[in-house]
């Protein structure tokens, strides 16, 4: 377990990726199932709309006290003292935010090329999305499909936290691990789910399972 990210199987989570129940069902399951930490991933909402989804999901987080991240929008972060915010490419950058909000605020910042290890934005994040891992139908504008390579390589230029996201489920979660990801961060497999506390404690246990093979 990486000691500045204690979390290891991460649920981004949106309305449209929830094909079973509600969103807030399919969150309490995933928490149930073995789910450390959620983010609220939704790309088409109003500011307002999207401030009273992530008040409601606040709501289910605290009650089971795990950390909510907010995707992108840092107005929503702020309105519901979110314990953090991820951002990538083309959102406000790390040092923005530093700026802008509570310095112990976590900061995920995504990973699309490898020049990015050197620059200042990720000096400036806690932890890292390695995205994507594979190609995914869930988020199609990527750039590098970084596969093991790639976390491997990744994991030689820096000692921050790492979140494999892009198709992962319990079957390549144990090699992922192994490559050297400290977390597993999944959408589709745990939201369009039938059973999605059973899915991820699957995924857990094939965390649980592997992580003491990190190369
Ligand atoms: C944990 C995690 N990693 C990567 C991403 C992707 O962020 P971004 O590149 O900003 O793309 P969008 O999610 O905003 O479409 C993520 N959300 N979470
Ligand atoms: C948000 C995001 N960032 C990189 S891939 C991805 C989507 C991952 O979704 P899935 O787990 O369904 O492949
Ligand atoms: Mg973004």
């Amino acid at each position: 377990m990486h000691p500045d990210f204690p979390y290891q199987l991460y649920l981004v989570i949106a309305e449209e990726s929830c094909v079973h129940y509600p969103l807030l069902q399919v969150a309490k399951m995933a928490i149930e199932g073995g789910v450390d930490i959620i983010q609220l991933r939704e790309k088409n909402l109003s500011t307002s709309v999207f401030i009273k989804k992530a008040e409601a999901l606040k709501q289910l987080t605290d009650q089971y006290k795990i950390p909510l991240i907010i995707n992108d929008n840092l107005e929503v972060a702020k309105a519901v003292d979110a314990f953090g915010i991820h951002v990538g490419n083309n959102d406000i950058p790390p040092t923005q935010i530093k700026q802008q909000w509570d310095k112990h605020k976590a900061i995920g910042y995504s990973i699309e090329y490898l020049e990015q290890l050197k620059n200042e934005q990720t000096e400036v994040a806690n932890h890292l999305g390695i995205s994507p891992v594979y190609s995914t139908a869930t988020k199609t504008d990527t750039v590098t499909e970084w596969g093991i390579e790639g976390i491997k390589k990744i994991r030689t230029l820096t000692t921050k936290p790492l979140i494999a996201i892009g198709r992962m489920d319990a079957g390549n979660a144990g090699e992922i691990i192994k490559a050297g990801a400290d977390c597993i961060a999944v959408v589709s497999a745990i939201c369009a789910s039938k059973y999605p506390e059973k899915t991820a404690k699957n995924i857990k246990t094939q965390i649980h399972k592997h992580r003491n093979e990190n190369i």
